[in-house]
């Protein structure tokens, strides 16, 4: 599997551009995301193993195909990876959730930990991590560090926004956990933001600046 995907639908860049857009308002904000996140979770489980159930539909029997193995498991990073599950959910119901909490030290670029919970037996199960965005890859990084020592070791990444930055760090810490995204930004400013980016995705989908 590539190490990136970038999710180039006609769609999903027509949505992205309008969140990107500094007068969205909060609610505007969160419906993309969650459309967005729509989009992208039918790319990131394009591939998943598939095996066939016996069914009779109204006219005859047939094999059908269904989804192998356990339910995939969607891996929460705070807050912002909320706005993205909302929409994961309505794909894929069934799925486990995983919440990891982490906010970024503005000054050292560094993630502090404040919650950590996912399912007991992550390690049977694919995990998707869910961030709208990659900068320095610091946070996703510890988010990943964090599910693999709960025994995760079939990983990927969605996001919507990716710095190269954050994509080499990623690279040079997890090389085995490939990432989906809908657009590689440009750079990350002075303050670590990515730019053109779309801001603090956080304080955006919950109206807290
Ligand atoms: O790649 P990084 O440089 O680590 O930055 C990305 C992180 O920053 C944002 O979270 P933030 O720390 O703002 O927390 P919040 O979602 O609670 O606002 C974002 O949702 C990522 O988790
Ligand atoms: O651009 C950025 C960087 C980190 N966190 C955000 O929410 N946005
Ligand atoms: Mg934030």
């Amino acid at each position: 599997m590539a190490h990136v995907t970038v999710v180039d639908h006609p769609l999903v860049q027509h949505k992205l551009s309008r969140l990107r857009d500094k007068t969205r308002s909060t609610a505007g904000f969160r419906r993309l995301i969650k459309e967005v996140a729509l989009f992208l979770g039918y790319e990131v489980t394009r591939d998943l193993p598939m095996t066939t159930e016996r069914i009779e539909t109204p006219l005859a029997e047939m094999d059908a195909p269904t989804l192998m193995g356990k339910k995939m498991v969607f891996a929460s990073v705070l807050r912002a990876g909320e706005g993205m599950i909302e929409g994961l959910i309505e794909l894929v119901p069934s799925a486990r959730i995983a919440h990891i909490g982490l906010y970024r030290d503005p000054d050292t670029l560094q993630p502090v930990q404040y919650y950590f919970k996912a399912p007991e037996d992550i390690a049977d199960r694919l995990v998707i991590v869910v961030d709208p965005m990659l900068a320095t890859g610091n946070s996703v990084s510890k988010a990943i560090d964090l599910l693999k020592e709960k025994g995760a070791n079939n990983l990927r990444l969605l996001c919507l926004l990716a710095a190269p930055e954050g994509i080499e760090a990623l690279k040079l810490r997890h090389p085995d956990v490939p990432i989906f995204t809908a657009a590689i930004d440009d750079r990350l400013n002075e303050h670590g933001y990515i730019v053109p980016g779309l801001g603090d995705a956080g304080d955006r989908m919950f109206g807290t600046k």
